[in-house]
């Protein structure tokens, strides 16, 4: 049984490290006591840095063949304890039993790819000979690791999100010190056994436990640590992008995700595929559909199709196989996604259905003619709350769409490759689903937003090149 290691420990450069104060772990299904976790502190953080001095060291060193093995092996661990992954995700997040496997099956491709990524970091020659002064010479850039990533991760996906940068980290030849989100520590845990199971040498892993503030602010101030590798909230993302300084930062943010549903639309396949995205995670997804723009002629059928849908779905015990939807991460989040429908309700909106919270639970809600000025409309829910449309046409559509100061990933359902085409080239997006709802992702793609969903890239590949740097060599000819 894979606990989560010799119980209420932190892994501080290979080694599990008790704290001096504590951190309940708490299921917000029934607010019973998951577990303890070291609360550290900023001394702790001062250490692990230390650490990883020479960690960074030892992972350079390391050989690519190893780096593989390694990170495959450790993929192996997990897949061979996916039920027992599986059961502290679902204890310790708001996700299923169901969605925890799926996201354990996610978290072993991530590291898959990682170890397959390790040996495709490659250089380029370059002509230098194309310039006068280059003439004589000859030459070529390699990638080289920076050296410390600093990776602070949020509670929604506790496991893949954390492996999505420890992955590319190792494969990469970086150390990294993993500050997981403070209510769903566990899972991050885990990923640390797994790899101390698989043979990672000491001081090229951290994961400490504790509270963002207090400890987040020496690792993203810290000169020694290169890169922010962040996922998270957008005004956590400012707040963190201030301190950072003269380092890399990336930034996985939040979003507001459009799908568009034209009047040639497979109809059946867009309210399947919306109802899905709009609550996965309880609406906790930085992909959740949460803004559907629907083209008149076909709103009224959507409607009806979608909330019929919606008021099947089964919400209940996270552990139960039957169950579709959990609970939000605390009942204080439940609270306030209640106190925005009813923002948008004093304001005018009709509630199709749903509306409705029990302690954590907030129930399936379906939203019309809710005002564009609502905090529901303009900002990120992140619950299980969705807003229909009906538009005109696809300029409209796009023109709404766009509308908001977020843009991670859109949504599309047409047979129009014209429509089609029109919506990837103006939707202010980082990704486009034709024939999807926002809510897709394989881990090889490109990953990341624009506008205040984020900086930068991640997904296996593109996360190893924001975490190496080009080194060039040249050689002038006798
Ligand atoms: N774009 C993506 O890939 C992606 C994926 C998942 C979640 N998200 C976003 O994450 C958010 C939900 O997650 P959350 O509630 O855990 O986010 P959050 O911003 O509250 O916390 C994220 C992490 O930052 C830490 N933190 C908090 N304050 C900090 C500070 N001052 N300095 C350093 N670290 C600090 C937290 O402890 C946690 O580990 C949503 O906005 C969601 O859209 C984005
Ligand atoms: O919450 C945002 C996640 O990154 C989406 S996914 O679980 O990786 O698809």
């Amino acid at each position: 049984m894979a606990t989560h290691v010799e119980g209420r420990k932190m892994f501080l450069a290979g080694e599990w490290v008790d704290g001096k104060q504590w951190i309940d772990v708490i299921d917000p299904q029934d607010g019973s006591l998951v577990d303890r976790v070291p609360a550290a502190a900023k001394e702790d953080m001062e250490v692990c840095i230390a650490e990883a001095k020479a960690g960074a060291k030892i992972a350079a060193r390391m050989t690519v063949v190893e780096r593989m093995q390694i990170i495959g092996k450790a993929a192996d661990y997990i897949e061979s304890n996916t039920e027992d992954y599986a059961r502290t995700i679902a204890k310790e997040s708001s996700k299923t039993i169901r969605e925890a496997r799926k996201e354990v099956g996610r978290a072993v491709e991530t590291l898959r790819l990682s170890a397959e990524e390790a040996r495709r970091i490659t250089g380029e020659t370059i002509p230098f000979d194309q310039s006068p002064g280059g003439v004589g010479k000859v030459g070529y850039y390699r990638r080289f690791p920076l050296g410390i990533i600093g990776a602070i991760t949020p509670f929604n996906d506790p496991l893949n999100l954390v492996a999505h940068k420890v992955g590319p980290a190792i494969a990469s030849g970086n150390a990294i010190i993993v500050k997981p989100a403070t209510v769903t520590p566990l899972s991050a845990l885990l990923l640390a056994q797994a790899f101390s199971h698989a043979g990672l040498p000491e001081k090229i892993l951290s994961v400490i436990t504790g509270r963002g503030g207090e400890i987040g602010d020496v690792l993203v101030e810290h000169p020694a640590v290169r890169m922010i590798s962040f996922t998270g909230g957008v005004e956590t993302g400012l707040e963190i992008t201030k301190k950072a300084g003269l380092k890399k930062v990336g930034m996985e943010l939040g979003s507001n995700s459009p799908v568009i549903v034209l009047q040639d639309a497979d109809m059946e396949d867009a309210v399947a595929s919306s109802v899905s995205g709009a609550f996965w995670a309880a609406g906790q997804n930085c992909l959740g559909v949460q803004r559907i723009y629907i083209e008149d002629p076909v709103f009224d059928l959507f409607k009806e199709q979608f909330v019929e849908q919606t008021e099947r779905y089964i919400v209940g015990d996270k552990q139960s196989e039957m169950t579709d939807m959990g609970p939000l991460i605390t009942e204080k989040e439940a609270q306030r996604v209640g106190r925005l429908v009813e923002e948008a309700l004093d304001k005018g909106a009709m509630l199709e259905t749903g509306g409705e919270r029990d302690g954590a639970f907030y129930s399936p809600t379906v939203l019309t003619d809710v005002p564009e000025d609502c905090t529901l409309a303009a900002e990120e829910i992140f619950g299980p709350v969705v807003l229909l449309y009906s538009v005109k046409n696809l300029d409209e559509a796009i023109e709404r769409a766009n509308a908001v100061e977020y843009g991670l990933q859109a949504g599309i359902f047409t047979k129009n490759l014209d429509h089609a085409h029109r919506a990837i080239e103006e939707l202010e997006v980082g990704g486009v689903m034709i024939n999807d709802s926002s809510d897709f992702r394989i881990d090889a793609m490109p990953f990341g937003g624009v506008k205040q969903s984020g900086l930068g890239r991640e997904g296996v590949k593109y996360a190893i090149q924001e975490m190496t740097d080009t080194k060039v060599i040249c050689f002038k000819l006798g």
